[in-house]
């Protein structure tokens, strides 16, 4: 059975204080949701530690922006699975089209970095998506196939979510139309050796058209930018018709 799956990558936002002053608004709007939605948090480092205590017990889980490959060693700035799991960190963020862009992220490093993961019991989220040059170029399905077949080598498909990120929708307002973003999901499952694996769209989701992405077959959940950052925005698409 695939799974509904929101989540919220608050990126480089909200320092302790500001994540705190979130859950104060966000966790009182949640009590109506139906409990077969997973609902993730993927926030900075330095909030995880907080939040794993604020959110347990609750229906929230948490998340985290990124992972090394290693388990251990002289990497500065990185950060371990172990570090993460230990904390109460269940799903991390791989591959995002912000971290290929501007941090040298590579199909071999995403691969590593999900492998990673799985190791310590974390799920990953894994991002693809197609830039506007590449999509008006009619290479969308080429890029994405393509970055499916590196990311995934010897990844365990039981234990994964991808989100479809058009890297054009992603904080223009610019959504995917819906029946397309549909199509785009449909073709990644075609890929997949487990169908079951969930696929969330992001770019530009909003509570206003959170209900029209969900109406879609093949959409199991959404990843969640800038909508994320605000308690009663980012409530409005947990809790949008099913
Ligand atoms: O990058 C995203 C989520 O990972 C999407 O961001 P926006 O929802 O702000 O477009």
């Amino acid at each position: 059975m695939r799974k509904i799956v929101i989540a919220g990558n608050w990126k480089m936002y909200k320092t302790q204080a500001e994540s705190l002053e979130f859950l104060q608004g966000f966790m009182s709007e949640l009590d109506a949701t139906p409990d077969e939605r997973e609902v993730v948090v993927c926030a900075p480092f330095t909030d995880l530690g907080l939040l794993s205590k604020s959110l347990h017990g609750s229906r929230v889980q948490l998340g985290a922006q990124n992972v090394h490959w290693e388990d251990v060693g002289a990497y500065t700035g990185e950060i371990a699975g172990a570090m993460l799991a230990e904390i109460g960190v269940r799903f991390v963020v791989v591959g995002h089209s912000e971290r290929r862009q501007y941090f040298g992220e590579t199909d071999e490093t995403v691969n590593l970095r999900l492998r990673a993961a799985q190791r310590h019991g974390l799920t990953p989220i894994l991002c693809v998506g197609e830039t506007k040059q590449q999509r008006d170029a009619g290479e969308t399905e080429a890029v994405i196939f393509n970055q499916l077949a590196k990311d995934l080598i010897g990844v365990d498909q039981q234990n994964l979510v991808i989100a479809y990120e058009p890297i054009w929708a992603i904080g223009t307002g610019d959504t995917c139309d819906s029946a397309e973003a549909n199509r785009v999901i449909g073709l990644i499952r075609q890929k997949l050796t487990n169908a079951n694996v969930s696929i969330q769209y992001g770019g530009s989701v909003k509570p206003d058209n959170i209900d029209e992405i969900m109406a879609q077959p093949e959409i199991d959940g959404a990843l969640v930018g800038g909508a994320s950052l605000d308690p009663k925005s980012f409530a409005r698409i947990v809790n949008h018709q099913a």
